[in-house]
C-alpha cells in the first residue's frame, strides 16, 4: 500500500529543484550518504558509540566481521517497497575519505572521544565501550558561544514538510498487526545495558549492578483491577482527546498516579551512575485500542531537555496531528527520553534535574506524555538506537504478555517511533556521529517522526541520505504550521542574564530552575 503524499500547502516540492545537500553546518556536502556502504549480516545493539567513527560497520558482534556478508538483516520491520538489497549503496563509496577527515563536530564530541575513535580498531572497542567518554583536547570543544551560533544556525533553514512516504504496513500474516505475544520476564538487569542483541557466544558488557528493572507485567498487573478514574485515561476513547489535554492543568488524578506508580524518585540520583530502582512509567499508556485496525504507536522524544520548553511539548502534539491524519496509527502514548549527564553538550544540567523537569513540564499539560528516566540514569551514555530497544523491551517484552490487548484477547506489539527535529536528522549525515548499523535499527526497525524546524530543508536531506532514502516509507515528516522556535539554549541564556522566560516553558518548571539556581552559570561543554 502506497500513501499519496498530501496536496494543499504541504505538498511536496518538485524534486529536482530541491538542493540535494545537506544544509547541516558541521557536515560538508553528501557526507553520511555514502559513508554507510556496508552492512552486517547482524546488527547488534551492542556496539559502543566509539566504532562509528570507522564507518565501515560499527557493530561489534565478536562473531560477524564488518564486511562479511551483503545481506541487509535487520531484526524487525523492513518497509514495505524497500530494497532487499543494498547495493545500490555501494555507489560511491570513496567519497568517505574526505568525510572520515572532516574537522571533528559538536555532536562528534558529545558522543565521546571522537578522536581517538577514529583510530580505533573494531577489535578494540570492546573496551572504549565500557570506558567513561572523556572530554576530547580540541580547539572545538563547544563554548557557550557556539551553543548559541549552534541553536541560531537552525533558525535559518527553509520550511517544507510532509509525510515522506508510506507508513510501514502490517504483513498479511500479522506480523505487524495482531501479532500474539506470550509472557515474558523483562528487563532483569543482566539483560538490559547496551548488550541487547549480541549473539549468545558474543562477550558480554559488564551489566549495570545499579539498575534493577521492575518488570512490566509486575506493573501491568497492578494496573488490572484499577478501579479508579486513572481507568478513563489508560483506557477511555478520550485520553488523547486535545479538549482532555486541556483539562490536564486541572486534573490531580495523573499527577497521583505518576507520583504512585512511575517517576523518576528513587530511580534517579544527584550523581551519574548511581541508580536507585527503575520502574518503567505506564500510567498513561494506553492499553487498549480505539480502533484496532490500526498500528498501535508509542512516541519518543530523545534529547537534551535543558530545560524541556514548550516547543518540546508542541513537538509531541505537532506529531499526533500528523498521525491522526495518516489514519495509520494509533497513538498510545508518548515519552521524554532524557540523555544521560555522560553527553558532552554545553549547557546540560545533571540528569536527575532534567529528568524531573520533564516530568514537571508533561505532568501539568498533558495526558499522554511521560518520562523515561532509564536512559538518563544509565551509567554510561546510551545510543539512540539501543534506547528504542530499550523501549521496545519494556512495552513488549521478548515472549511476554505485554502489548496492547486486542478485543478477541490476543496482543498486539507497540510500535515505537523517534520522533526528532530537523536538526537532529540532518546530524545523520554528520561523519563519526551515528553508525550506519543504528541507522538502519531507527529508520528500518523503529522509524522517524521528523519535526521540520525553521530554516532546516528535511526534504533535501532525506534525498541525499541513502539510509534515511532507504527507509523513506517508515519517516515521516511533520510540517510545522505555526513556526516555534523557541530553543534552550536562549533560554539557559536568558536564566543567566536574569531575563524573564515565562510563556517559553510551564511554570512549574521554571520555578524548578528558580528554586535549583539552575542555569546561572555560563554553558560548560562537560557536565557531569
Ligand atoms: N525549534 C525546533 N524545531 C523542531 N525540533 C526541535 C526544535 N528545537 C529542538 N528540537 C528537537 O527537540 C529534540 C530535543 O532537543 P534538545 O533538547 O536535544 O536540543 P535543543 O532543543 O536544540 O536544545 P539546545 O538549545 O540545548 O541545543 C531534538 O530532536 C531536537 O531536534
Ligand atoms: N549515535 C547516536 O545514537 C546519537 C548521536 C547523536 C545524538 N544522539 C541523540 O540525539 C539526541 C539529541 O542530541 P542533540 O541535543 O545533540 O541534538 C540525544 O538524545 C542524543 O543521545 C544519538
Amino acid at each position: 500500500m502506497s500513501k499519496t503524499p498530501k496536496s494543499g500547502p504541504g505538498i511536496a516540492p518538485v524534486l529536482p529543484a530541491m538542493g540535494v545537500h545537506s544544509y547541516h553546518n558541521d557536515s560538508p556536502p553528501f557526507s553520511g550518504a555514502t559513508e554507510y556502504l556496508v552492512e552486517p549480516d547482524l546488527i547488534s545493539l551492542g556496539a559502543s558509540q566509539s566504532n562509528v567513527q570507522n564507518g565501515d560497520s560499527g557493530h561489534l558482534s565478536a562473531s560477524t566481521s564488518a564486511h562479511a556478508t551483503p545481506h541487509f538483516v535487520v531484526r524487525g520491520y523492513t518497509p514495505p517497497g524497500a530494497g532487499s538489497s543494498l547495493e545500490d549503496y555501494a555507489n560511491g563509496s570513496s567519497e568517505n575519505a574526505a568525510d572520515s577527515e572532516s574537522p571533528m563536530s559538536l555532536a562528534q564530541m558529545r558522543l565521546g572521544n571522537p578522536a581517538a575513535a577514529s583510530q580505533t580498531s573494531l577489535q578494540s572497542q570492546d573496551s572504549a565501550s565500557t570506558a567513561r567518554p572523556t572530554r576530547p583536547e580540541n580547539p572545538r570543544v563547544p563554548t557557550s558561544q557556539d551553543d548559541v551560533s549552534l541553536s541560531s544556525m537552525r533558525s535559518r533553514r527553509l520550511l517544507s514538510g510532509y509525510i515522506f512516504g508510506t507508513p510501514p504496513v502490517p504483513n498479511d500474516d500479522g506480523q505487524e498487526r495482531g501479532k500474539e505475544i506470550t509472557r515474558n520476564e523483562l528487563g532483569s538487569p543482566a539483560s538490559k545495558g547496551n548488550n541487547l542483541d549480541l549473539p549468545h557466544d558474543a562477550p558480554q558488557p559488564p551489566s549495570t549492578p545499579s539498575t534493577v528493572v521492575s518488570g512490566l507485567e509486575e506493573e501491568v498487573e497492578a494496573e488490572q483491577p484499577s478501579p479508579s478514574a486513572e481507568v478513563d485515561l489508560l483506557e477511555g476513547d478520550d485520553a488523547l482527546m486535545g479538549f482532555l489535554d486541556g483539562e490536564a492543568d486541572a486534573d490531580d488524578r495523573a499527577r497521583a498516579v505518576q507520583a504512585e506508580r512511575g517517576g523518576s524518585e528513587g530511580y534517579m540520583r544527584k550523581e551519574p551512575g548511581e541508580a536507585g530502582e527503575y520502574r518503567f512509567p505506564i500510567h498513561r499508556l494506553k492499553r487498549k485500542m480505539k480502533d484496532e485496525s490500526k498500528i498501535p504507536l508509542v512516541i519518543v522524544a530523545c534529547g537534551s531537555f535543558s530545560p524541556p520548553t514548550y516547543l518540546h511539548l508542541r513537538m509531541f502534539e505537532m506529531a499526533k496531528d500528523e498521525i491522526v491524519e495518516s489514519q495509520t496509527y494509533e497513538i498510545m502514548a508518548g515519552y521524554y527520553s532524557p540523555v544521560s549527564s555522560y553527553y558532552k553538550k554545553a549547557g546540560l544540567a545533571p540528569a536527575h534535574h532534567r529528568v524531573r523537569m520533564c516530568e514537571l513540564a508533561v505532568e501539568h499539560t498533558s495526558t499522554w506524555l511521560m518520562v523515561d528516566p532509564w536512559e538518563a540514569g544509565q551509567p554510561e551514555y546510551q545510543r539512540t538506537a539501543v534506547v528504542l530497544d530499550h523501549f521496545d523491551e519494556m512495552l513488549n517484552g521478548k515472549d511476554g504478555e505485554s502489548g496492547v490487548e486486542m478485543r478477541n484477547g490476543s496482543r498486539r506489539k507497540y510500535k515505537v517511533m523517534l520522533l526528532a527535529g530537523g536538526d537532529l536528522i540532518e546530524s545523520f549525515g554528520e561523519p563519526g556521529v551515528w553508525s550506519a548499523p543504528d541507522l538502519h535499527i531507527i529508520l528500518g526497525r523503529f522509524g522517524c517522526l521528523i519535526v521540520e524546524r525553521a530554516g532546516s530543508d528535511v526534504w533535501a536531506f532525506l534525498l541525499s541520505h541513502d539510509i534515511l532514502y532507504h527507509h523513506r516509507r517508515n519517516v515521516i515528516v511533520i510540517k510545522q504550521l505555526i513556526y516555534n522556535d523557541i530553543s534552550s539554549t536562549k533560554v539557559r541564556l536568558f536564566v543567566r542574564r536574569g531575563m524573564s522566560i515565562k510563556y517559553l516553558l510551564p511554570n512549574s518548571v521554571i520555578q524548578y530552575i528558580h528554586q535549583n539556581k539552575l542555569y546561572l552559570e555560563p554553558d560548560k561543554a562537560v557536565n557531569k
